[in-house]
């Protein structure tokens, strides 16, 4: 399958290359370019393979960087790493929404200004609102007030306020966000499981068909792919199942 024949709806997967090398990521996404429409990078890869590393896995795909970073920080010190950032040419880059306001603003600023100094594309910011692993008992284990959709909803929309262009949710909250905030906020969405696969460490799981009738921009989707056996066909059977 090339670019021009893969179902559109394929092209709204982010596959996550979780994986402390090199060689093994650029050789999934080599395999995944004509199955997938992006590459999710995190933070197990960022720290063992850096800046470089990133470079290396991107320069061949000919497909857009998810830099899943999730900074979380002072509005100072996440500014500069917003910085440090851009030159990585990310589609999208992620803060965590629970920095608050001051460090969001300071986030989305920085990425405007650093973009427009080096005359490079501006990521869009994305704010993690509550992990996808995390359920209702673990939201009030940390303190945080429940229940799970109304804590996403609140962080949503400060995020929005805020000025940054779209949030990370699970696909259990994409229906009730779509109706509280403004058209063109994007959703990007992990949490997401094929009938057929694991759900491992996430809680609040969907099916790649269930997230995106819900209204999901994006989908996450990580080990569904790249455990399976084969992971270009598991990418290929999730591409079909999206339709
Ligand atoms: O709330 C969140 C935020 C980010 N993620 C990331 O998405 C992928 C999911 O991988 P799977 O193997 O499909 O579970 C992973 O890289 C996470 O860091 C998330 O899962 N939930």
């Amino acid at each position: 399958m090339t670019p021009e024949t893969r179902s559109p709806r394929a092209d709204r997967i982010f596959v996550a290359l979780d994986t402390p090398g090199v060689a093994a990521a650029r050789q999934l996404a080599g395999r995944l370019a004509g199955s997938v429409g992006g590459l999710k990078l995190g933070l197990e890869f960022f720290v063992a393979c850096g800046p470089d590393g990133i470079r290396a896995v991107t320069e061949d795909a000919g497909l857009p960087l998810f830099l899943d970073l999730k900074f979380h920080d002072i509005p100072n010190t996440v500014a500069g790493a917003v910085r440090s950032a851009v030159p990585l040419r990310p589609a999208f880059l992620t803060v965590h929404a629970s920095g608050g306001r001051a460090m969001l603003r300071a986030a989305a600023d920085a990425a405007a200004e650093e973009a427009e100094r080096l005359g490079v594309p501006r990521p869009k910011l994305l704010a993690v609102t509550v992990l996808t692993s995390l359920g209702a008992d673990d939201l009030a284990a940390v303190g945080q007030a429940g229940p799970v959709e109304d804590q996403v909803a609140r962080l949503a929309e400060l995020t929005a306020e805020a000025g940054i262009d779209g949030a990370v949710c699970s696909p259990a909250e994409v229906a009730p966000l779509r109706r509280r905030l403004p058209p063109g906020f994007t959703l990007m969405v992990p949490g997401i499981r094929p009938a057929w696969a694991a759900a491992g460490d996430q809680k609040r799981v969907m099916t790649p068909a269930e997230a995106v009738a819900a209204g999901a921009d994006h989908l996450v989707i990580g080990r569904p792919i790249t455990a399976a056996a084969d992971p270009v066909e598991a990418a290929r059977r999730i591409g079909a199942e999206l339709g």
